[in-house]
Formats: C-alpha cells, structure tokens, sequence
C-alpha cells in the first residue's frame, strides 16, 4: 500500500493573515487594519524585493545595509498583494504608497508590525502550513563537516531509493539539481518557502545545514525535526559571536531549543559530549545517538565516559581511500570482522560519514541495508577533490585552523617517503575573524613544506594586510611566500612542482568568485588547475 504525498500549503487570504498576526505577534492591532477584506489571496511570502510577484508579501525589515523600505517603488510595480514592514513609512515613502494607491485598482495594503522579525519564522511557517511536519527533516550542525555529512546522508538515503533535498553551502534543491544561494542556511521565510515547495516537489527527506548565523537570527523558527546533528565544533566566526563559548552556546541550540525526534552527537567532541551528558541525564523521549571516530580507550577515558552507539576499528588510510570495521555498542556484529571501504580522502571524512550513518541508524534503517550503500559515497564538490596527479593536486574548503590542520595531516600521510614535498596555498577571507589568521600561518608551517599565502575573498580589508597577519604566525620566512594575485600564487606553485609533490589550494573549495569590495568576480581555483593542466597537456604534445 502507497501512503498518499502530503498537500502543499493552502493560499492564505488578508483577513486570514491579519488574525494570525493579531492573536501571535505583539503590537499587531487588528483594528488599525482597514475594515474591509477584500477577497485578496496572497501567494508567496518573500523578504527580498527581486522574489516578490504579484499577489505576494513583501516583508520589508531593516538589514545591515539598507532596509526593504529602500525598494518600495519596485515592489509597487509588481503588485503585492500585501507589504508588512518593522518600521512605520518616512514622509517620502509614505507619498509613493499614495501615489500608487491613487492610480492603480489594486491597491497596496501596507502594515506596520515592530515586532514581525522576533516571530518570522513561525509567521512563515503558519503561512506555509508548517511544512517540515510534512517532511522528514534532518539539521546538521557544526564548524566543519555540515556539507560533507549532508551530502553523505543525502547520499546514501537517495541510494535506498528515497527522494532527498538538501538546503545549504552548495545550494537548495534536489540533491542532484541544487541552486546556488548566498547562505548556508536561508533567511527564515526562505527556509518554510523552500520546504514548501519540497512538499510540492514529494520530497521524503530534507537535509539542511544549520549555520550558528542561522540560530542566532531565528532562521529555522518554526521547523520541526526528525533529527539533529552535530559534527563538530572549533575556532570559527568570532567576528561575529564575540567568543569561542558564545559561538559554542550557538551551536548547541539546536539541540536544546528544538523539536525532534532524536539527536546524533559526536562524542569526541567537547559540546558533543556535553550534550550527550545532558540529554542521557535529562531521559526525556528523544532517542540519543553517539558516535566517535576515536579509540575506544580515549572514548571511555575520564573526560568521555560514554560508551559510543557506533565507532569504528582498523581504520586505514589507502591510495585508494579509507577501510574500518564499524563497532556498534561496543559489539561487532556476527559478520562484523568486515571491512568497509570508501573511496574517500582523509581521516576526518571516516567521521563525517559515521555521523551520516548514525543518522540513518537512529532513524530505523538497518545495518544490512547501509552498509551496501558506503561503497557508492562521492566525494563532495572543493572537498579534498583531487583536480590532478603527478603533480597531486588537492582542492579543499578549509578556512578554519582545524580544517587546516585536519586536511595538511591528512594529505601529509598520503606522501610517499622521503620524496616529493607538500606545498599549501592560502589566505583568509577579509571581513571575517582576524584571529584565526596567525593561527593558520602556523599550522601551514608546521605541517607544510612550503607556504604560499594568497587572497581569499578580502571583501573590504586590503588583501596585503590579511596576508601580513597570517605570515605573523609564521616564524622561517624561508619556506613562506606571499603573492596578492590568487591566480599567480596558483601557477607558480604549480609551475615549480615536480610529480611526487602534493599541492593543496585551500579555503575556496567549489567557491567560483573573488569577492572583493561588494562585488563578486568570477574565480574558481578549479579553473586555474584545470587551464594549468591543459596548457601542461598542449606543451607536452607541441
Ligand atoms: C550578516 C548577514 O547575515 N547578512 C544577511 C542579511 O543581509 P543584510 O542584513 O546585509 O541585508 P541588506 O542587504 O541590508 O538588505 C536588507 C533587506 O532588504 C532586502 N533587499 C535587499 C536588496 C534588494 O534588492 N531587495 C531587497 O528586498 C533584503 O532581502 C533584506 O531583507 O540578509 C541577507 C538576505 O537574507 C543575507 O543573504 C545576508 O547574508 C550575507 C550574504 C552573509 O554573508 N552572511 C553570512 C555572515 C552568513 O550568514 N553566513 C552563514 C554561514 C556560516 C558558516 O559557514 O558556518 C550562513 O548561514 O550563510
Ligand atoms: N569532520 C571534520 N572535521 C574537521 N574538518 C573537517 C571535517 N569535515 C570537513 N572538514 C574540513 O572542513 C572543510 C569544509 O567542510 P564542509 O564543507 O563539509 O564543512 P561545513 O561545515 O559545511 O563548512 P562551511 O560552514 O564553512 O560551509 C573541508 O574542506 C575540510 O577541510
Ligand atoms: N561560510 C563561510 C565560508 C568562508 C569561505 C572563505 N573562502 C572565506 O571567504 O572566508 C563564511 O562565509 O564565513
């Protein structure tokens, strides 16, 4: 028997959208609202004035740069069937809502609501008739390792036949048809709009990535879970969280202030494990699951003391990828001496994907049924993709000390004996925590042979001085060169290396701009290796 696909949400008319407002958001008051309703449905909800078509809500709030106000005449011209705005009209604005009113039959209904930002999202959710309660919903959370895990478990859960979309870095959509978007994770009316329309779609599974921007500005209001997860949590965004505890404190709200049906935590990590005591302790109905990719010993150490659902054993690192044998409970299973190969490069995948499976676990899929699915994982676009061989050269998304450190030890295992060097090029993004600048320098240091620093989408800093930070880190000037242009750095490092060398481009990963002062050029490292090779193709045949 077929289980009938739930419906999409239902179109909302004015006054259905005025008693929400007045029963749920403080300030709204019913009676400032005209008296007449007109039969006006509205059809979409959208913060961005470029989204907006007729018959839609404008949500005008005040951002960073400018506020939705500032583009009230392009709005005008699309006919909304509906603008709501946190702040009441200028004299300026308030004349271009008369004049359009005075000369237009359908006229433009504007309310103010001071408060609408604090409960955007279960607004949107309401309008969308709460999507994620129609959909399994899957969080994932954590400094590195969100897109990689996401992919896996998106992966493996379209494998055993399901239909999965995903909503993060590399875009929303259908796993294999995704759209590009500014963020990781969408504003809050973005987010119920794109479940609605999975809804539309007959997606089972959507798995997003949770930002810790997302939850400190509200962005998944209003989201019900099947699961949550954590991967891991290090050194990243303190420009904008002030601390590493209020970035921490960020990140473990996804398991404290939402609903779901059960979490999965990383018990290797310090917040993992934290929470992981906490919610044992608390034994409310929410099924906890843990995995670590450590040794059993260091897991059951005094810090720890929490023995993992999964772990894994002989773990090799290959040519080829990565073997282990999962334990679960602490037991193999019968045929449990088996060993499992992915053809993935780096330790810190063997986690990403334990977590992914965990996932799977925790939501009743069996063993028998995953493990045929682990061979078939793909490595996940500018995550430790390798771009060429002989040279090898190695494209990776690490713009944190961890990832860095994470993915030159890893590479660094990779290199044959006493042959052949590895050479990291680099730089921070402008913009962005300055702290973590000098720490890179040294971890490039201590692990690479050599050191190019470079841009990394400066944005309004100038890149020279980005460059001079990190190189602060740095004590041998001998092994560090620093070059502005990311394209030159690229081709030099290329054009000295010889074949055994192991080349790592990091911190753009599939990234295909150069942002630099508001403006995002194109640029994709993958370009450049790949015009380097065709030239070293054309040389070698001319
Ligand atoms: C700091 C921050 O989060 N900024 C977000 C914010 O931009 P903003 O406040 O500057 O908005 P604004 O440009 O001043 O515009 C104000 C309002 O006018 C609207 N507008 C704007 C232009 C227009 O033509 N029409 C229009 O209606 C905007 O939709 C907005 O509602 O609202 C925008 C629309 O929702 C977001 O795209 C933007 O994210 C920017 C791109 C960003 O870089 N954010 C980073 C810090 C971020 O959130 N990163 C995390 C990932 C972190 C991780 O990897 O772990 C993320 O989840 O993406
Ligand atoms: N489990 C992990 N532990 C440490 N580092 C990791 C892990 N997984 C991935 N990395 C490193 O972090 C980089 C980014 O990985 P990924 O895109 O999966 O993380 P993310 O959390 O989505 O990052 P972002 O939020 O910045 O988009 C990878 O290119 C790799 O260098
Ligand atoms: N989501 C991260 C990505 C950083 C990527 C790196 N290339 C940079 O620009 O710093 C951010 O917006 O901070």
């Amino acid at each position: 028997m077929t289980t009938a696909k739930p419906i999409s949400a239902q179109p909302k008319n004015i006054l259905e959208i005025s008693q929400y407002l007045s029963n749920f958001i403080e300030g709204f008051d019913l009676s400032e609202v005209d008296a007449e309703y007109p039969e006006v449905t509205v059809k979409q909800m959208s913060l961005d004035s470029r989204a907006i078509q007729s018959n839609d809500l404008f949500i005008a709030l005040q951002g960073e740069k400018s506020h939705g106000l500032d583009f009230l005449e392009s709005v005008f011209l699309k006919l909304p069937g509906l603008v709501i705005s946190d702040r009441v009209l200028t004299e300026q604005e308030q004349i271009l809502l008369d004049a359009h009113n005075q000369s237009h039959n359908q006229k433009v209904r504007l309310w103010v609501v001071a408060d609408i930002q604090s409960q955007l999202g279960n607004f949107a959710a309401w309008f969308y008739d709460r999507p994620s309660q129609k959909l399994k919903v899957v969080g994932i959370t954590g400094t590195n390792g969100k897109t990689s895990t996401a992919f896996f478990t998106g992966q493996l859960l379209k494998n055993l036949g399901h239909k999965v979309a995903l909503i993060g870095t590399l875009g929303n959509g259908e796993i294999d048809n995704l759209q590009q978007s500014a963020n990781t994770t969408p504003n809050s009316v973005q987010v119920q709009r794109l479940l609605n329309a999975f809804v539309e779609q007959g997606m089972d599974w959507v798995v997003m990535e949770v930002s810790s921007h997302a939850l400190c500005l509200g962005r998944i209001q209003g989201v019900t879970f099947q699961t949550v997860a954590l991967t891991q949590v290090t050194r990243d965004h303190i420009d904008f969280h002030g601390t590493e505890e209020a970035y921490s404190e960020a990140k473990s709200r996804l398991f404290t202030e939402y609903e779901t049906q059960s979490s999965v935590l990383n018990v290797a990590d310090a917040l993992g494990n934290k929470l992981c005591h906490e919610k044992l302790q608390k034994n409310n109905s929410e099924t906890v699951w843990c995995y670590s990719s450590e040794q059993l010993k260091k897991t059951l150490s005094a810090d720890y003391k929490i023995l993992p659902d999964l772990r894994c054993d002989n773990v090799q690192l290959t040519q080829q990828g990565i073997k282990f044998t999962p334990v679960f409970h602490n037991k193999r299973l019968a045929d449990n001496l088996e060993i499992i190969n992915l053809a993935l490069m780096g330790l810190f995948n063997l986690e990403n994907v334990l977590c992914a499976m965990s996932i799977l676990l925790v939501n009743g899929f069996s063993w028998q049924v995953i493990k045929s699915k682990l061979p078939l994982l793909q490595s996940v676009a500018g995550r430790m993709q390798v771009l060429g061989k002989s040279p090898t050269i190695i494209l990776d998304f690490a713009h944190t000390p961890d990832a860095l450190e994470q993915v030159l030890t890893a590479v660094r295992s990779h290199l044959i004996d006493g042959n052949g060097a590895l050479k990291v090029v680099f730089g921070c993004g402008g913009n962005r925590d300055q702290g973590k600048r000098p720490l890179m320098g040294a971890i490039a240091q201590s692990l690479a042979d050599k050191v190019i620093l470079t841009s990394d989408n400066p944005r309004d800093e100038a890149p020279a001085k980005i460059i001079k930070e990190i190189a602060a880190g740095i004590n041998q000037s001998d092994s560090v060169q620093s070059m502005v242009d990311r394209k030159e750095a690229i081709s030099q490092v290329l054009d000295h290396a010889k074949e055994q060398d192991i080349i790592v481009i990091a911190g753009k990963g599939h990234e295909d701009y150069q942002e630099i002062s508001g403006v995002k050029h194109p640029f994709s490292d993958a370009e450049v290796v790949q015009d380097w090779l065709l030239t070293k193709e054309s040389k070698k045949h001319g």
